[in-house]
């Protein structure tokens, strides 16, 4: 691969980002020496994608106890100090809660830096597998030619690992599948058009971007097997957020009788949050909107809102695919039950 989304410098005690905010045209990292340029770099997107930031967060908490222990300060005020301005950073993706939660977890009890930078590489590892739990399951539904709809950006540049759906796409092609994918360009941002196609080219998977108002007609003219996205938070009863589009695009499915697959770590179900109606939805700057590679496309003084993500109803889904299987509709019993089996107990995965 010629990119790597995020490495840990262990001599330096540096996290080193690629720099998502010049891909495609740029390939440059960043090296970020304390929390607070962590929490920077999550906020101004040169990280991105539930599972990357929540990884990238851990490294933060890590990189707050070496910096104190190292300078014999007390370690949990500057613990504390890192949770806060990390938790605020970016406030969908629930991953970066759960990573944080984790971590706090073992510093309340007392771990020193050793212990948390271990804890932040032991997530590290986890990702590439669950990354690979969640291909291997889809795999298992996938006809031997198949044609995607992906939105966003959720492959190897979304997380540590191969990512999510895009992480299907990619090992579907890997392992044979005669496979096709539609790329959302996915404004305001443009993650499939920029992000999603550069891993795709580098794969060598056939695409082809969209704009983002395409879906139903592509789905309704032309062959499209599955749609298939990431989440930034699976609600209780199945509702999910993700990158604003979305929803959108689950309405063109299902207009069209495409199942509306959503890919996900089990680390994005948060089960505290009854339903879509509670997910914080983030927004962003009118900037974002109202410019397109830097160039005013609108109106001097013209207004713009721009929520940065929406949540699709769990009707419209047909199945959410974790590391522990797809867990089908009823949602609200089954999510349940597939994370009660991940402490042990009976797995249900309502196939
Ligand atoms: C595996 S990534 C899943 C989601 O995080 C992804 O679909 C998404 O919405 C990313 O949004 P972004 O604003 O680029 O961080």
């Amino acid at each position: 691969m010629a990119f790597q989304t995020m490495e840990w410098i262990g001599a330096t005690a540096t996290l080193r980002l690629l720099d998502q905010r010049f891909l495609p045209e740029v390939v440059q990292y960043r090296d970020l020496a304390t929390p607070e340029a962590v929490a920077g770099a999550i906020r101004d997107m040169t990280v991105r994608g539930a599972p990357a930031i929540g990884v990238s967060a851990a490294f933060g908490i890590a990189q707050a106890a070496l910096l104190a222990e190292a300078a014999g300060r007390p370690l949990i005020p500057a613990l504390e100090a890192a949770d806060g301005v990390l938790r605020a950073s970016r406030p969908t993706a629930v991953n970066l809660f759960w990573a944080l939660d984790r971590m706090a977890g073992l510093w309340r009890a007392g771990a020193g830096a050793a212990q948390l930078l271990a804890e932040a590489q032991v997530m590290e590892r986890e990702d590439i597998a669950v990354n690979e739990a969640i291909a291997a399951h889809a795999l298992a539904i996938l006809p031997q030619e198949v044609t995607f709809f992906h939105h966003c950006n959720t492959g190897a540049l979304a997380a540590v690992g191969v990512g999510t759906a895009l992480g299907i796409i990619r090992r579907a092609h890997e392992a044979g599948r005669k496979v096709f994918a539609y790329l959302d360009e996915t404004r305001p941002r443009l993650q499939g058009a920029k992000l999603s196609s550069f891993e795709l080219m580098e794969y060598g998977v056939p695409h082809a971007i969209v704009v983002d108002g395409a879906s139903a007609h592509i789905m309704r003219r032309r062959r499209v097997d599955m749609a298939v996205v990431g989440c930034d938070r699976v609600a209780a009863n199945g509702d999910t957020a993700n990158k604003i589009g979305t929803y959108n695009l689950a309405l063109a499915a299902q207009d069209n009788g495409v199942p509306f697959y959503v890919a996900c770590p089990s680390s994005t179900i948060d089960l505290a949050t009854p339903d879509g109606d509670g997910i914080e939805i983030e927004e962003r700057e009118a900037d974002e909107v109202l410019r397109i590679g830097g160039q005013r496309v609108a109106p001097e003084g013209a207004p713009a809102f721009n929520p940065a993500f929406d949540v699709t109803p769990n009707r419209l889904i047909a199945g959410l695919i974790t590391e522990f299987g797809i867990v089908r509709p009823p949602f609200d019993v089954n999510l349940r039950a597939l994370l009660a089996g991940r402490d042990g107990r009976v797995v249900s995965c309502g196939k």
